[in-house]
């Protein structure tokens, strides 16, 4: 069974259809791009699959499961977690609390417990925090534990992004141009962790990104957007080399 199966996906905003038709299936472990010019529709289509926006036709499944029209919190529950394009951390709390706010998915206490501060309520925190470390060591952040968010360099904050996600422990990680404002070298450091994340958490990874040498270097199947549907679709290689896809670049 795929890991995501979209069919049919529509939605308008007023006279303008930003994602029309629009298919596409990731089987579980691929590691999978979506691309296209400006103003295509990729982040719309990932604003449907986390729930931001109700799709005005088709079907989207998870593994199997249907969560077309789901709230981002049930779609998040069901398995989806995202990064985004404008990096979003808690900027002025410390490393660790990002994460932390991730794990509260699954590592849940009641209001209550936690303003009576009750056993349970210290119980969960220290395995929290044991589960927080674990990831960040993962990141290889660990010893910036205590670092306000906002003072990590630009390639920290993009993994500790990564790192948060991953807390929620989905089954699919969406990357919103990981690479946008980062230099060479670390875009080759991103490109070494996506990859480790596939393996160590065995995750399938869809990502959109404008950076060639990201997508041939990583992606193993593509899906080109233009004007909201796909214009081709299949395995990287084959798709870069596609002339209507350098058309639709070019804009010619
Ligand atoms: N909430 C909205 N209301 C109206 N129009 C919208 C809305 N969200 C997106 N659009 C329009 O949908 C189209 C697709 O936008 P989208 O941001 O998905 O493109 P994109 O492929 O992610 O572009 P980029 O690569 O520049 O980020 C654009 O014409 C955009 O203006």
């Amino acid at each position: 069974m795929a890991m995501l199966e979209v069919n049919n996906l529509s939605i308008q905003f007023g006279g303008l259809r930003a994602v029309d038709g629009f298919n596409m299936t990731i089987e579980k472990g691929q590691l999978y791009g979506l691309i296209g010019p400006n103003g295509a529709g990729k982040t719309t289509v990932f604003n449907l699959l986390t729930g931001v926006y109700k799709p005005t036709e088709g079907i989207i499944k998870l593994d199997g499961q249907d969560i077309t029209g789901k709230s981002t919190i049930e779609i998040n529950k069901a398995g989806i977690a995202r990064t985004f394009q404008n990096i979003r951390l808690f900027k002025d709390m410390p490393v660790l609390d990002n994460v932390k706010v991730g794990l509260h998915n699954h590592h849940p206490y009641s209001t209550l417990t936690g303003i009576l501060r009750l056993p349970k309520y210290y119980k969960v925190e220290k395995e929290m925090n044991e589960r927080a470390m674990e990831i960040l060591k993962v990141f290889d952040l660990d010893k910036e534990a205590d670092t306000l968010a906002g003072n990590l360099p630009y390639g920290k904050q993009r993994k500790l992004e990564i790192a948060r996600a991953l807390a929620t422990e989905p089954k699919l990680l969406l990357l919103d141009e990981p690479a946008a404002g980062m230099n060479p070298n670390e875009t080759q450091e991103l490109m070494d962790t996506i990859r480790f994340v596939r393996e160590h958490f065995d995750m399938t990874v869809l990502l959109i990104e404008h950076d060639m040498k990201l997508v041939g270097g990583i992606c193993e199947e593509l899906t080109v957007l233009n004007f909201g549907q796909v214009l081709i679709q299949g395995e990287t290689s084959t798709v870069l080399k596609d002339p209507t896809v350098i058309t639709a670049y070019l804009g010619e």
